[in-house]
């Protein structure tokens, strides 16, 4: 392969080279590291990962291929990816392309030789870290912080109408969406299930949302800090109270933002496919996929409504809530898995549960 020099340059004044893999393309962003050994397809697609550079911790990325089936949204929107040694010639039935070919498609600024464990103590230690993918090393970064703005960059412009080729009940349970940044597997996840699924913009107001005559909600993924929609409070509040509610990662800190509690960012968020978390109703650990630079603070959750029903076995962050009354909860990590376990699967059948027993709309 022909090699030709590039350089991370980072806010806290470290430089670090590697070697271009595509074409060399400019771009900053947030550092970022995750540490699955599998699923570079599923992260790179993830838009929960705009405005960040993603570095792998998992020093061989590629040996799979690229496929049409994992991807998680039309194409990647990270700001670049930072591996160690990449595959040159990967392996899978399912694969079409190289990694490296898609980094040239979607012009997605990329070194590799880089030492991404150097790299990742740099994250660890300084937390929030921001850099620029160049070629010149003297070229530093000039922004600190991920455009405020960036749901609005990922989300639908139009709602999308898929339906279930499994219309196991009748009849059958339809979920909106709102989008802030969704993964596929969301969706697939309560199609597989039999609903009816509806992707709306993340900025659908509730009336808009009625209007679709909805069994249930979904609040998906999506990037940036929740604060940043603060605005949206008092819409999702509105849509969480009237319609059965679910809400992964992103959208689970948007309905504890709206319902009162408070975010925090974590030391160095997590992202990964093995983080442990505690189901505190039944005791039970689960393996789950995480991909968050945020928590919801437990100390903020009004206990008289609510109730904390996850927490992360490693660092006791909060993981799951439960609404003591309504039809209303959220998870901090992705049940979807994609990559990681599916361990959390049954969140969704709970979720659909609550809509298909009673075999009619909840809400007026
Ligand atoms: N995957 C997500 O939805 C991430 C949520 C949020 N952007 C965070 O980093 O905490």
């Amino acid at each position: 392969m022909q090699q030709s020099k590039g350089y991370l340059v980072l806010n806290t004044g470290d430089i670090l080279e590697g070697n271009w893999l595509g074409t060399p393309n400019k771009m900053e962003g947030e550092l970022v590291f995750n540490t699955a050994m599998t699923g570079y397809q599923e992260v790179m697609t993830d838009p929960s990962y705009a405005g960040q550079i993603v570095t792998m911790t998992y020093p061989l990325i590629g040996n799979y291929g690229w496929n049409e089936i994992d991807y998680e949204s039309v194409k990647p929107s990270l700001a670049g990816f930072i591996v160690s040694t990449p595959s040159e010639n990967p392996e899978h039935y399912e694969s079409k392309n190289t990694l490296i070919e898609m980094l040239e498609k979607y012009e997605i600024p990329a070194l590799s030789g880089v030492d991404t464990r150097a790299l990742t103590r740099i994250i660890r230690e300084y937390g929030e870290v921001y850099g620029k993918i160049t070629t010149d090393p003297a070229d530093k970064p000039v922004h600190t912080f991920v455009n405020p703005d960036i749901v609005s960059t990922v989300s639908v412009k139009e709602k999308i109408v898929y339906k279930t080729s499994d219309p196991a009940n009748t009849p059958t349970p339809h979920v909106v969406v709102m989008d802030f940044g969704y993964k596929h597997s969301i969706a697939h996840s309560l199609l597989d299930l039999g609903c009816d699924v509806t992707v709306v913009p993340y900025n659908t107001s509730y009336l808009e949302i009625q209007a679709l005559n909805p069994d249930g909600v979904l609040l998906s993924n999506g990037p940036g800090d929740p604060k940043a929609l603060a605005g949206h409070s008092e819409n999702i509040k509105h849509i969480s109270e009237n319609f059965p509610t679910m809400g992964i990662c992103l959208g689970h800190q948007l309905i504890a933002l709206a319902h009162g509690a408070t975010t925090k960012r974590l030391p160095y968020g997590h992202r990964g496919s093995n983080h442990p978390v505690k189901d505190l109703q039944t005791g039970k650990v689960m393996i789950t996929s995480q991909n968050h630079g945020y928590v919801v603070d437990y100390d903020s959750v009004n206990m008289k409504n609510w109730y904390v029903s996850h927490v992360n076995v490693n660092d006791k962050s909060v993981e799951g809530l439960k609404h003591k009354t309504k039809p209303l909860m959220s998870v901090q990590f992705h049940p979807e898995a994609h990559p990681g376990p599916i361990d959390t699967h049954q969140i969704f059948v709970d979720f659909i549960q609550q809509f298909i027993t009673k075999g009619e709309k909840q809400h007026a």
